[in-house]
């Protein structure tokens, strides 16, 4: 059944939602958006049930939360899709959504492959973007330089990321990048968004 949006928000925009495996850039993308387009987007603070990283603070990068509470919130039906990911559960709240919608913004969400197939049941009807890292070997590297992750997580989003890569080939997306060079991968995504999620029209002459 189809988690019925169309009532609550009836002029709801079209949100736009990120995935990727982990390293493949989808942070990198989004914050150069929300810089670019800061009224024109709201990105939705995640709930997880793992640690804060240095720097992190609860209520702007996550809400973090411990398990149990996580648990009993989905049983209540507060999360809009919700995935397991490195043994830590990750999820968006419906509050976290309407929080934007009310501010007249269009939702921007980082979600997994799950959280993708959940949200496609409902009507929110989101435009999705995937992002392909250039080469396991570059995301590897890619994660390893950005040294927030210990040994067994970097394998874990690794092996992860094979399965998610090829759910990236799917039909479920709307664009598929690859972040190989990040300006011309940021030009192409806002050209994306302007054309679509924004429908600005550029004249060509
Ligand atoms: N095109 C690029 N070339 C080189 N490095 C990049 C590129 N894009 C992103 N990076 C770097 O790669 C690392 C991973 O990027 P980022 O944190 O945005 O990934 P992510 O997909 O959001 O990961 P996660 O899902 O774990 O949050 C960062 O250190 C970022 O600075």
């Amino acid at each position: 059944m189809q988690t019925d949006f169309s009532t609550m928000h009836p002029k709801l925009p079209r949100p736009l939602v990120f995935c990727g495996p982990s390293g493949s850039g989808k942070s990198t993308l989004v914050k150069r958006l929300m810089d670019d387009f800061p009224e024109k987007f709201g990105f939705t603070v995640s709930h997880t049930t793992r640690s804060p990283r240095p720097g992190e603070k609860h209520g702007q990068h996550y809400y973090f939360i411990d398990e149990s509470d996580m648990k009993t919130a989905i049983a209540n039906g507060d999360f809009i899709e919700h995935a397991v990911f490195s043994g830590n559960i990750y999820g968006t709240s419906f509050r976290a959504v309407e929080d934007i919608a009310k501010q007249g913004k269009i939702v921007l969400m980082d979600i997994d492959m799950q959280g993708v197939k959940q949200i496609k049941q409902t009507t929110l009807n989101p435009w999705c973007v995937f992002i392909h890292p250039p080469s396991l070997p570059e995301l590897k590297e890619r994660l390893l330089k950005r040294k927030t992750e210990s040994e067994e997580s970097l394998a874990r989003r690794l092996a992860k990321a094979r399965e998610e890569i090829k759910f990236g080939l799917t039909p479920n997306f709307d664009k598929t990048l690859v972040n190989d060079d990040l300006d011309k991968a940021y030009k192409e995504l806002k050209k994306f968004v302007e054309e679509n999620v924004l429908e600005i029209r550029i004249p060509t002459v």
